[in-house]
């Protein structure tokens, strides 16, 4: 599993991001924004989080519009991988790899906390490590994840079991920290090779800093078989 972390001003998760992916048998890569081309043989392309350009616009916004988005978008169209966490999430629903809007967090403040999230299905290449319906605890820290979209968007996502995690106390009871619609912490893109989540699975990779339950999500990456093209 090659896979190219791509890095914006601003971002500042990409070694969180390196050291998962490494540790879970991936060959990581950083490529800089400015590149027009992913290396040759990416199978996996990941927005790392961080603050692109300081948030201005909008979270994403400025981030989206890069020229090697516009190779991302070409890897994504020939079902190619692609991961966002959290800012990344944000670049892939302003670039409109993933519909609808992260809007301020619901108390206008910024949350840095461990959370629990539910694993709604394992039948995806990011996910397959899971149990579905499995509760994990990884880390957030946005100011802007309160997920939104018209309703239609919103029926069609739950309709198609679009839905990768949702918000959630340790025992699967309420515990929605933004204000996101129906507790979504993440969505996967029609096709499924597209994942954007807020939440930060590369930082609960190591027992020493709390917990390893995002190592599934990177395991499940690395052991997919890509299928032929
Ligand atoms: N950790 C992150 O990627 C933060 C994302 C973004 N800067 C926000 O505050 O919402």
């Amino acid at each position: 599993m090659n896979a190219a972390i791509i890095l914006f001003p601003g971002s500042n998760r990409e070694g969180d991001a390196f050291r998962a992916l490494a540790a879970s048998g991936a060959r990581p890569a950083l490529v800089w924004h400015r590149e027009t081309h992913l290396p040759p043989k990416t199978d996996l392309v990941v927005l790392p989080g961080g603050f692109s350009y300081g948030d201005y616009l909008r979270c994403g916004a400025i981030a989206a519009r890069e020229s090697i988005m516009d190779a991302v978008r070409a890897h994504a169209a020939r079902g190619g991988l692609v991961l966002g966490i959290c800012n990344g999430f944000q670049i892939l629903v302003e670039s409109g790899l993933l519909p609808g809007v992260l809007m301020r967090n619901a108390k206008l403040r910024f949350i840095c906390r461990m959370q629990h999230l539910r694993v709604e299905r394992n039948d995806t290449p990011f996910a397959s490590a899971y149990a579905r319906g499995q509760i994990i605890k990884v880390a957030i820290a946005h100011g802007e994840g309160n997920y939104i979209a018209d309703s239609e968007t919103i029926a069609r996502i739950e309709g198609d079991g679009r839905v990768a995690f949702r918000y959630c106390g340790a025992n699967g009871e309420a515990d929605n920290p933004n204000g996101s619609i129906n507790d979504i912490a993440g969505i996967y893109s029609k096709g499924f090779n597209v994942l954007g989540l807020m939440p930060h699975p590369e930082n609960l990779v190591d027992a020493l800093v709390g917990g390893t339950d995002g190592r599934g999500l990177f395991e499940s990456l690395a052991t997919f078989a890509r299928p032929a093209a």
